[in-house]
């Protein structure tokens, strides 16, 4: 039993290592580090964790790459317990927890009690939230909700496709009310961990604890709700939990990928109950958008590291080629950098395109320089001919620049190739006029408007 342990030790520890890298720091330092290996027993791992909470989402999260790594470094397990330690033993997850983002005594005490949620990610706070024209309003409205006051808004009901923020602005807005209020029982669960926890409750016949639990809460925050669709019973469940919440005046935040009344095999009362309060969506992100949330997560990275260098007009090609999901985007930079940290050299443009070339070719629009030039043309109102033929007066060159610099930034095409296309142009000519616009669109609104409204027509 012993040898076994010492070599289970040992594995565990480079099991961790190799989680280090497949979740990430963050996921690292909040799940993996505060897990402390007990024994090996029968194939059975124990781990003893700070919480109950916390062995339940890593089981759920994280169980399936532990048990896989384990075996594959040769140890005869098939299943894995968490057990909570006894106090002192194993640390608080939160304690450790990242970049300190997140107010301290939230963080101790969404920790120190066994709410019925699920723990919140210390790396999405309103500080870290970028805010632009496509998710203004909601974030204007999750700021109100988090400021507490009179409850005003009942529910709250964000919504929007994936990867755009909502769960960032719902644990954004749980941290912002905790720090207010630390007296405050504020619950954020997805509507998935909802319903386990039900099912759990009706199996383990404990549903006067789940629901004494569940209406008991200040804040009571559910994302992803279009998971109870079609489950009859759970919605059965969240319905009453909702309204002795919502009479009893307590504050109840709701996320969705779409609009309440577009939830399919949600029941109609429910629906108009979701829609009795404040909806607001987080529309796709725009291009300046995306630019500035690379441009601040490259700062903040920079504060850690400040050897970074990423040459001029990296970031914003990131921001025209990748699509408008910001986990994807995250995804990319994340790349880069671990790539800038094995080469040590500045990451240019071609680098950047060699590192990334999987993620852009899925996130390629295929555009045609030919759709885009027709779609130049009709908006300037020239003729398809003028656009790729010999005339030189601006009111014909500029649109054509325009289209030369949508056909370098929207698609993969080479400058000789872009020219070529343009008449059989010279690839110096495809690059002036590239640049050229690149110039004029920082004090030219109109122009900036028209390269937006234009790129966007050509992403539909
Ligand atoms: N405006 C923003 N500023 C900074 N980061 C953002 C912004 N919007 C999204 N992100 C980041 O993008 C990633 C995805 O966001 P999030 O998980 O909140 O998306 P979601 O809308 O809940 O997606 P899903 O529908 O998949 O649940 C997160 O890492 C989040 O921090």
């Amino acid at each position: 039993m012993r040898v076994e342990n010492d070599m289970t030790n040992e594995t565990w520890g480079r099991v961790r290592e190799i989680l280090r890298e497949e979740v990430g720091q963050n996921n690292y330092r909040n799940w993996i580090e505060p897990l402390e290996f007990a024994e090996l027993e029968a194939g059975v791992a124990t781990f003893l964790v700070p919480t109950n909470f916390m062995g339940n989402w890593v089981e759920r999260n994280f169980g399936d790459k532990i048990l896989r790594r384990m075996i594959e470094l040769g140890e005869k397990v098939s299943r894995l317990v968490f057990v909570v330690a006894e106090t002192g033993r194993a640390k608080p997850a939160a304690a450790k927890a990242a970049n300190g983002a997140a107010p301290a005594a939230a963080r101790a005490r969404a920790e120190s009690e066994e709410l019925p949620g699920a723990p919140l990610d210390p790396r999405f706070t309103f500080d870290s939230f970028v805010v632009g024209k496509p998710n203004q309003l909601a974030h204007a409205a999750a700021r109100r909700v988090a400021e507490g006051g009179p409850v005003t808004f009942n529910p709250l009901f964000l919504y929007g496709g994936v990867g755009l923020g909502k769960t960032h602005l719902m644990h954004a807005i749980a941290w912002e009310i905790q720090a207010r209020n630390p007296e405050l029982r504020v619950v954020y669960l997805s509507a998935e961990q909802f319903m386990y926890r039900f099912v759990q409750a009706l199996r383990e016949k404990q549903m006067m604890d789940f629901k004494h639990l569940f209406r008991s809460v200040d804040v009571l925050m559910v994302d992803d709700v279009q998971f109870i669709a079609g489950k009859d019973s759970t919605q059965e469940e969240f319905f009453h939990t909702f309204n002795a919440l919502v009479d009893q005046n307590k504050q109840i935040i709701i996320s969705a990928d779409r609009a309440p009344g577009e939830i399919k095999d949600l029941e109609d009362r429910i629906k108009s109950r979701l829609q009795s309060g404040l909806v607001v969506d987080l529309h796709p992100t725009d291009y300046e958008l995306r630019l500035g949330i690379l441009q601040t997560k490259v700062a903040r990275y920079r504060e850690q590291y400040p050897d970074l260098v990423i040459a001029d007009g990296v970031l914003e090609f990131l921001a025209h080629r990748i699509s408008t999901n910001v986990r994807v985007l995250e995804g990319a930079l994340m790349r880069l950098f671990a790539f800038a940290s094995l080469v040590g050299q500045e990451i240019t443009l071609e680098k950047a395109q060699d590192a990334l070339s999987d993620i852009l070719r899925a996130s390629d629009r295929k555009v045609t320089v030919e759709e885009i030039q027709r779609k130049v043309a009709e908006h300037y109102n020239i003729r398809m001919s003028d656009m790729i033929g010999p005339k030189r007066q601006r009111s014909i060159a500029r649109p054509r620049q325009v289209a030369m610099y949508l056909a370098k930034t929207m698609t993969t095409r080479s400058l000789p190739d872009i020219g070529r296309r343009f008449g059989g142009r010279d690839h110096t000519t495809v690059m002036h006029g590239v640049r050229r616009i690149d110039e004029l669109k920082v004090g030219d609104t109109q122009l900036a408007e028209d390269l937006e409204m234009l790129r966007r027509s050509l992403e539909e």
